[in-house]
């Protein structure tokens, strides 16, 4: 089955918690017809599902910590191939967070051919986050929750992006720009991969 994905572009999305990663995202699913698998929605589903598993995700994302790296890595695998045989390429949002989720996900699954680091000040994020926390109903955009997950970001996930930067597959995005003018980056760097 994971042989239908192999051939697959894989992108990487990584950047901190309200840098723009979904917001970007959904421009390339219009522009060029990629799949956007967010991390965070897919245990946003199971958690919406009432399920065993899901309050277990619940109180760990609640508290901004990261839940068990096989939970993750089988749903995106499940949902990568749910989609493989009308799907262009993949784009991995929110994964990996931790350098051994990216070896893994490799293990597994298959190689980016590209990362995108989506970058903004942490003063940026938190603003970001806190307005949009006003409607979003997420559970974990409170101030506390913000700050445990900014910490989180710049200690595991941060050494990603050092990690793909010596194999020379990382663009580094700056995100503190207007939203179009911040895709414009991103078309830039999916259109070399052609
Ligand atoms: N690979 C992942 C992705 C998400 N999470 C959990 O799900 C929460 C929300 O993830 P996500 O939606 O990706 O949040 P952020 O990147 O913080 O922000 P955004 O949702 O806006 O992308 C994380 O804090 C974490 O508890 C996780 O443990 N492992
Ligand atoms: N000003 C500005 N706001 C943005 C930009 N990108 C995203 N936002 C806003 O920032 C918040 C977080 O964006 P989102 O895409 O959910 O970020 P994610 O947490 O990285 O997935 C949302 O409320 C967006 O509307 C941008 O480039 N500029
Ligand atoms: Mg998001």
């Amino acid at each position: 089955m994971a042989d239908k994905i192999k051939d697959a572009k894989i992108i990487f999305v990584v950047g901190g918690p309200g840098s723009g990663k979904g917001t970007q995202c959904e421009k390339v699913v219009e522009k060029y017809g990629y799949t956007h698998l967010s991390s965070g929605d897919l245990l946003r589903a199971e958690v919406a599902s009432g399920s065993e598993r899901g309050k277990q995700l619940q109180a760990i994302m609640q508290k901004g910590e990261l839940v068990p790296l096989d939970t993750v890595l089988d749903m995106i695998k499940d949902a990568m191939i749910a989609k493989a045989d009308v799907s262009k390429g993949y784009l991995i949002d929110g994964y990996p967070r931790e350098v051994k989720q990216g070896e893994e996900f490799e293990k597994k699954i298959g190689a980016p051919a590209l990362l995108l680091y989506i970058d903004a000040k942490s003063e940026t994020m938190v603003q970001r986050l806190l307005k949009r926390g006003q409607t979003s109903g997420r559970a974990d955009d409170n101030e506390e929750t913000i700050k445990k997950r900014l910490d989180l970001y710049y200690k595991a996930t941060e050494p990603v992006i050092a990690f793909y930067e010596s194999r020379g597959i990382v663009r580094k995005i700056d995100s503190e720009l207007p939203v179009d003018e911040v895709f414009k980056q991103v078309s830039q760097a999916i259109d070399k991969l052609k």
